[in-house]
């Protein structure tokens, strides 16, 4: 397979177990042309694309996108049969640490707030999720123990490829370090090389100025139980986070990310069309849990991913009071372009009705539009193969 995107245009100039359990699957479909616009960000969402490409293209991407929806119908009906490989994940941790918090709030739309009157979980919760273009995984939503005890873990924990480990940053850590170690050592005595990643959770309830010594705190002390057990160069990664801001889904994109298989074709393809269309950053991101599913290879600071969030919330709100799912928002040549005060540019083009590419651009007197549109309609259906040989091969078993 190649991974590079063929057919992007460049340009010269510089502007260019043993418990019950409980089954929840997750499918979602649509999306959502209207102006909309305020005074101080002037936002769009415009047919803009059609008067560059001629009918028979219109026609061709019709057609596409009927054959797209087939594929998609036909994977929903049976997805036990189209995904026997996916990603299996398990959220562990003490009770009370915010494992069902974090579910509901990034893939139910719960707020934060609603969080508060979650009831303790008794009975395994078995989560069958996608994320946009057909990035699939379950998730496993546990009753944490009220001690380090690890009963019942290898039950939890069979067949699952990570363990995400939530980790309240606000009590006393020491039973929570302890559980974490416990149970590494247990998948390593066992054979089983998963990876770790783990969430020091609740940092909104650490005083700001502490949390960067509270995260390297805990870092250090499960290194060195890890070391003192013998397991070098395990598998673990921290994120701090909270349900109360955008960090939980940087951390969840991450994490869904390095469930990815495409995912360095992906970046590969995104880092050339940054570089050809003079873009500052690019992501590829599911719409309604606004998980990052890929992003070009620059550095991104957090603030600019909360940008992107932000945009995808004005597209999901105006898609929900002026789209359907016959006529969304937008179609497959709109694009929905967000002018900022602080001379940014964010622009938003619908992979399929659940992902969308969110390019960031500093807003320069001459914009290439032509150049991006093109590009992103090449990268656009680039994104489509590469992830569309994976699918048909499952469809054919
Ligand atoms: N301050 C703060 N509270 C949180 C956060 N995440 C979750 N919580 C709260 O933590 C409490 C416990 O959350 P749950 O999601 O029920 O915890 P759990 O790990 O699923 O608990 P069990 O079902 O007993 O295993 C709830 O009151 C949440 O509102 C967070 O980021 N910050």
């Amino acid at each position: 397979m190649s991974y590079g995107l063929q057919g992007v245009y460049e340009t010269t100039s510089s502007t260019s177990t043993s418990k019950d359990m409980e089954y929840h699957q997750y499918l979602r479909h649509d999306g959502p042309s209207r102006t909309y616009s305020n005074d101080s960000h002037s936002s769009s969402i415009s047919n803009g694309g059609h008067h560059r490409l001629d009918e028979i293209e219109d026609e061709q991407l019709e057609q596409e996108e009927g054959e797209e929806e087939q594929q998609q119908q036909q994977i929903d009906d049976d997805y036990e049969e189209i995904a026997p490989d996916r990603p299996r994940l398990l959220m562990w941790g003490l009770t009370k640490s915010g494992k069902t918090s974090i579910i509901k709030l990034i893939f139910e739309k719960m707020t934060a707030g609603e969080t508060l009157q979650l009831p303790e979980t008794k009975t395994i919760q078995i989560h069958e999720l996608s994320c946009g273009i057909h990035v699939r995984f379950q998730i496993r939503d546990v009753p944490g123990p009220k001690t380090t005890s690890l009963l019942d873990f290898d039950a939890y924990s069979s067949e699952c490829t990570t363990i995400v480990f939530i980790l309240d940053a606000t009590e006393d850590c020491s039973d929570a370090i302890n559980l974490l170690v416990s149970s590494m050592q247990w998948m390593h005595s066992n054979g089983h090389n998963v990876r770790f990643e783990v969430l020091i959770h609740k940092i909104d309830g650490v005083h700001e100025p502490d949390r960067l010594d509270r995260h390297s705190h805990i870092q250090q002390q499960v290194t060195v139980m890890l070391h003192e057990c013998s397991i070098e160069e395990p598998l673990i990664n921290f994120y701090m986070t909270s349900i109360y801001d955008h960090s939980i889904h940087e951390a969840f994109s991450k994490i869904v990310q390095n469930q990815i298989r495409q995912l360095r074709a992906l970046e590969n393809m995104l880092d050339l069309v940054t570089a050809s269309t003079q873009l500052d950053k690019i992501f590829v991101c599911d719409i309604y849990n606004k998980i990052f599913l890929a992003s070009d290879t620059k550095p991104v600071e957090s603030q600019i991913s909360e940008l992107c969030c932000d945009v995808v919330d004005v597209y999901t709100d105006i898609s929900s009071i002026y789209g359907t799912s016959k006529s969304p928002v937008l179609d497959s040549m709109s694009c929905c372009t967000v002018e900022l005060s602080i001379g940014l540019v964010l622009y938003l083009k619908n992979i399929n009705p659940t992902t969308a590419l969110i390019c960031i651009l500093k807003k320069e007197p001459r914009i290439n539009e032509a150049l991006m549109d093109v590009n992103l309609n090449i990268l656009k259906k680039n994104i489509q193969k590469l992830f569309l040989p994976n699918t048909k091969r499952l469809a054919r078993r």
